[in-house]
C-alpha cells in the first residue's frame, strides 16, 4: 500500500482500492470507438489464459510439411510492445493497442490484460519512473527501451493492481527479460524489481508543502498541468479530477429516437445480458457498468444505438435542434454530434457536416448509413475558410466543435498529459479563434452560435470565446445565452453549472463520471 503523506482523504486512499476499480475498468470500454476502430477489451488477470497454455513456453512443434507456426504472443508481451511503440514513436496508444490486439488474436481475458497494463502503464508513469530512477544507478533513459517499458509495466502490476500477484508479474517480466535478451538479463530485472518490492517506502509522495508536486506524483501527472489546473480551479477539484483521470469510463451510448424509444432500447439490450440504465445527463444516452463495448451489439447494427460519452451529448441542449433547421456542423468528423443534432431534427431539415481530412469525411457518411439519417450533407473544407463555401448569415445554429488539445478525455487517452505541451495550447487557442470567427458568419439573426471542446482549459476554452465577445462590434451584435441550461439536470451537474460563467458550461471528469467537457451558446442579435 502506498503511503503517502499527504492530508487529503483521496491522497490517503490506497492504490490498491484505486487499482481495484481501474483493474475492474478493464472489464469495460477504455474508448468509446466502434467495431471498426476497437478490439475487444474485457478480461481479468491471473487467469491469463495464453500464459496457462503456456504460449510464452517451447515452440509448437511442426506437423508434416507444414513450417511451425510462430509462437503467439502473451498478454503482457503484445502490452509491452505497445509501450515500446509508444516511448519510441510517441504513437497514440489507443491506435497501437487496437493495431496489436487484433493482430494477436488474443483470447478476451488476456486483451482485457492487456489492455490494462497499457493504459495504467501509461496513466502512472512519472510515477514510476520516479521509483525506477531511484534503482536504476546509471538512470532508465540508459536502458533499451523494451527493458524500460518491462520495468515500467510490472512495477505497475506490482504497486496498482491488486489481483496480480507479486510472484506471477516478477516471473513473468523474468522469463519475457530471458527470451528477448540474454539469461542476464533475466537477473537484472529481477534484481531491481525485488528491490523496489523491498521499500514500499519508495512510493511514498515527496514530503512537501508544495501541492503542486504531491498531487502530480500521487495521481502521476506533470506538473506543469497541475499547476496549470490549481490556478484554474483549485487544490480540491485538481486531485478528484486526476484521480478521476486515472479510472476507466463506463460504456455510454445515445438512443436514435427515429429507430426507436430509450425505453425499448434498455429493454432489448437488458435482455440481451447487459445492464443498461438511463443516463442522468441527457435524455438520449444511456449507460452500463459491467457492458464490453455497445458497438458490438445488434441494436448498434441496426442504427438504434451510437457510442458517446454523455457530455458530449449535452452539445445539442445548447443547439436545441427542431425539424426544418438549417445546421453547419464546422468539424464534425467523426460525426457523433452530427448524428445526434440530424437525430432531434427527426431527420427533416438540413445539416451540413464538414470536416477538412476527407477520410473522416468517409466516417461521419458511414454513420449517417448506419442510422438512417438523410438530412445530412457532408463537405469537406477547412473550416478556417467556410464562408467561401456556404452562405453567411443563413443557418439557424452554427456549431463548432473545435479540435483542442483533448485534456477532457485524459482517462480514454493518457498519453496526451505526457505528449502535449504548454505551447500546443497557445497554438490550438489561436486556430480556434481563428475558426469561431469564421463559424460566426454563417450565423443568421437571430440564430446561435455553439462552441464546444473536449478539454479544460481555459485558454481554449472561455478566453476564446471572451475575445470573440470582445472584437469589434460583437459585443452589440452577440450575447451568452443561458437559457439553454434550464434542460440540464442540477442534481448531476450541479459543480459544473456553478464554476461555469453565463452562458457556458465546464464539467470537469469527476463532476458526474464523464468526459471534461465545455460548451459555450452565443445568440446572435
Ligand atoms: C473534436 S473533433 C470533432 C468531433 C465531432 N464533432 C464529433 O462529435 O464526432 C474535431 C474535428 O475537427 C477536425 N478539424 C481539425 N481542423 C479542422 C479545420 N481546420 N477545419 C475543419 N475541420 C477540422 C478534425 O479532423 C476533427 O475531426
Amino acid at each position: 500500500m502506498k503511503k503517502g503523506n499527504s492530508s487529503s482523504s483521496s491522497q490517503q486512499q490506497s492504490p490498491r482500492s484505486q487499482s481495484t476499480r481501474d483493474h475492474q475498468g478493464a472489464q469495460r470500454q477504455r474508448t468509446n470507438s466502434t467495431p471498426a476502430t476497437q478490439s475487444k477489451r474485457q478480461g481479468s488477470d491471473q487467469a491469463s489464459s495464453s500464459t496457462k497454455k503456456g504460449a510464452g513456453a517451447a515452440p509448437q512443434k511442426q506437423v508434416g510439411n507444414h513450417a511451425p507456426r510462430p509462437r503467439r504472443k502473451t498478454a503482457r508481451e503484445v502490452a509491452l510492445d505497445v509501450l515500446v511503440m509508444v516511448d519510441k514513436h510517441r504513437s497514440y496508444s489507443n491506435l497501437q493497442l487496437n493495431a496489436a490486439l487484433q493482430e494477436a488474436e488474443l483470447e478476451r481475458v488476456d486483451a482485457g490484460l492487456a489492455t490494462e497494463l497499457v493504459y495504467g502503464t501509461i496513466q502512472r508513469l512519472n510515477t514510476i519512473d520516479g521509483v525506477l530512477q531511484l534503482k536504476i544507478a546509471k538512470g532508465i533513459d540508459k536502458l533499451k527501451p523494451w527493458m524500460r517499458n518491462l520495468l515500467r509495466m510490472s512495477l505497475y502490476q506490482l504497486h496498482y493492481l491488486d489481483r496480480v500477484p507479486s510472484h506471477a508479474a516478477v516471473n513473468e517480466a523474468v522469463a519475457i527479460a530471458k527470451r528477448r535478451g540474454q539469461q542476464a538479463m533475466g537477473g537484472f530485472v529481477n534484481g531491481v524489481l525485488r528491490a523496489v518490492m523491498r521499500e514500499p517506502e519508495l512510493w511514498n509522495a515527496p514530503q512537501s508543502d508544495d501541492a503542486v508536486k504531491r498531487i502530480a506524483w500521487t495521481h502521476s501527472h506533470p506538473e506543469w498541468l497541475v499547476s496549470r489546473w490549481i490556478e484554474a480551479y483549485g487544490q480540491d477539484a485538481v486531485r478528484s479530477m486526476c484521480e478521476a483521470n486515472n479510472t476507466a469510463p463506463h460504456a455510454s451510448g445515445r438512443v436514435n429516437r427515429i429507430r426507436t424509444t430509450r425505453d425499448d432500447l434498455l429493454e432489448e439490450l437488458r435482455a440481451n445480458g447487459i445492464d443498461a440504465e438511463p443516463s442522468m445527463l441527457s435524455q438520449d444516452g444511456i449507460v452500463a457498468h459491467q457492458a464490453g463495448n455497445f458497438a458490438f451489439t445488434s441494436a448498434y447494427r441496426e442504427g438504434k444505438l451510437s457510442v458517446q460519452d454523455e457530455s458530449s451529448m449535452l452539445v445539442v441542449e445548447a443547439i436545441r435542434p427542431q425539424p426544418g433547421m438549417r445546421i453547419v456542423d464546422c468539424c464534425a468528423a467523426p460525426g457523433g454530434k452530427s448524428m445526434h443534432i440530424a437525430e432531434r431534427m427527426n431527420n427533416v431539415g438540413e445539416l451540413i457536416s464538414n470536416d477538412v481530412h476527407a477520410h473522416k469525411v468517409k466516417l461521419i457518411e458511414e454513420q449517417a448509413m448506419r442510422l438512417g439519417l438523410s438530412c445530412i450533407q457532408t463537405i469537406n473544407v477547412d473550416a478556417a475558410e467556410l464562408s467561401k463555401q456556404l452562405p453567411e448569415q443563413s443557418f439557424d445554429v452554427v456549431l463548432l466543435d473545435a479540435p483542442c488539445t483533448g485534456f477532457g478525455v485524459i482517462r480514454r487517452k493518457p498519453d496526451l498529459k505526457w505528449t502535449k505541451t504548454a505551447s500546443d495550447v497557445a497554438a490550438i487557442a489561436a486556430l480556434q479563434s481563428r475558426l469561431i470567427r469564421e463559424a460566426a458568419k454563417l450565423v443568421k439573426p437571430g440564430g446561435r452560435l455553439v462552441y464546444s471542446t473536449c478539454t479544460i482549459e481555459h485558454e481554449e476554452n472561455e478566453d476564446v470565446v471572451q475575445a470573440f465577445m470582445e472584437e469589434a462590434s460583437h459585443d452589440k451584435e452577440w450575447s451568452l445565452d443561458d437559457s439553454w441550461k434550464s434542460a440540464l439536470d442540477s442534481s448531476k451537474l450541479g459543480a459544473a453549472l456553478a464554476r461555469s460563467s453565463s452562458g457556458m458550461l465546464q464539467v470537469l471528469p469527476h463532476d458526474a463520471d464523464s468526459d471534461g467537457f465545455f460548451i459555450a451558446c452565443l445568440q446572435k442579435q
